[in-house]
């Protein structure tokens, strides 16, 4: 993705070959600023509290967390205490816990003098990976924009509904669910986004429109119950969303609200695509509703938004009565009965164990089988 001109990853190791940069994504869209980590508990911090977020790049920082707590002890006890602390940060993206269990695949044969070189070397493995499976996904997903676009009268652009942020910045490049979207814009299709705001953090509003705005694509920016109206007046062709987890059945976790997305589009006929690359595939899990844990945040990012005033300042606003208590549930699963189908770097799978089986054959023991 370029920001001001220049082709950013949203990880990469900084001059010094070790430590390792993060875009500070609590900053955005007013703030584009770097941060630097240079131990396992600051690539823990950085997850936990969303400097780095999204499934994929979670993964990732998690990954160079545990080069970065092997360069200052490269004993089993320490790898598994850094393997423990980073897996501890977020509950939901399954993509942590794909990259810690690779990194310690990876590491646990290894003499002691050769595990850092190794561990970069894997982590640096990951992003690449991520950057091909998001490009390939982008691919498969523009073969669905097109076929929409050329039964439009010539012109009319292919209105998409997105929730959440699954674009750049939560992958290593070019995102999930926006890569086919970046993809389209780029071969001249015309598309125009509804970018749901996903309260409560606006990931949507944030990120997502901050994103395609750098990339110039038309969007507009809408409020999270706006988007079964848009539906009924026929002014959306087509959902796409990302995705933290998706069992091997095809139900699917993703931020919170994606369920009311995915059922306002079934009454409506519209198509609702979930974009997502093989490591957020939980193939242990059957039950989306019963077996996938969801993150509860702070009340806090309920009661409070972030935002810039008109002096130009960033700060935090009550909007919630003083005193009254929240809940915040930061996922929830659409079952696989709603969604159309399963985007990867494969190609499209129908939501089913069948579905999956059938574009992954190699992992189909167990419950997918
Ligand atoms: C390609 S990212 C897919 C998901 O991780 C994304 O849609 C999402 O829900 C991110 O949640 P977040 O809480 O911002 O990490």
């Amino acid at each position: 993705m370029k920001i001001h001109g220049r082709h950013y990853r949203t990880i990469w190791l900084d001059d010094d070959g070790w430590g390792v940069i993060v875009i500070d994504q609590t900053r955005l869209p007013f703030h584009f600023e770097t941060v630097r980590l240079a131990t396992a508990e600051a690539a823990a911090h950085a997850i936990r509290h969303m400097t780095v977020r999204g499934a994929p790049l979670i993964g990732a920082t998690a990954a160079y967390g545990v080069a970065l707590a092997l360069r200052v002890d490269a004993s089993d006890a320490a790898l598994e205490q850094a393997l423990a602390l980073l897996g501890a940060t977020r509950p939901t993206a399954v993509n942590l816990h794909w990259a810690l269990a690779r990194m310690r695949e990876r590491l646990i044969g290894l003499p002691e003098a050769e595990r850092v070189g190794a561990a970069y070397a894997e982590a640096g493995a990951i992003c690449d990976e991520d950057v091909a499976l998001c490009r390939a996904i982008g691919e498969h997903g523009l073969g669905v924009i097109r076929e929409i676009a050329e039964k439009k009268p010539a012109g009319e652009p292919v209105n998409i509904l997105t929730h959440c942020n699954a674009g750049w910045l939560a992958t290593v490049d070019w995102g999930t669910a926006l890569a086919p979207i970046y993809l389209a814009h780029d071969a001249g299709i015309p598309v125009h986004v509804w970018v749901d705001e996903t309260r409560p953090r606006n990931q949507g509003a944030a990120l997502s429109a901050y994103e395609l705005g750098s990339h110039g694509v038309p969007h507009a920016v809408i409020v999270d119950n706006a988007g079964g109206h848009l539906m009924q007046h026929g002014q959306v062709d087509m959902v796409i969303v990302g995705t933290d987890r998706t069992t091997a059945t095809g139900d699917v976790a993703n931020k919170i609200g994606t369920y009311l997305k995915a059922l306002a589009a079934k009454d409506n006929g519209v198509p609702f695509y979930v974009a997502l690359p093989s490591p957020t595939i939980d193939w242990r899990l059957a039950d989306g509703l019963k077996e996938i844990p969801i993150e509860e945040r702070a009340g806090r990012e309920v009661t409070h938004l972030f935002g810039q005033g008109e002096d130009g300042s960033t700060g935090f606003f009550q909007v919630a009565a003083p005193g009254s208590p929240a809940c915040n549930p930061a996922f929830d699963v659409t079952p696989a009965r709603l969604v159309t189908g399963l985007i990867t770097e494969r190609g499209i799978a129908p939501a089913s164990a069948e579905g999956l089986a059938r574009l992954f054959p190699e992992m189909t023991s167990g419950v997918a089988a």
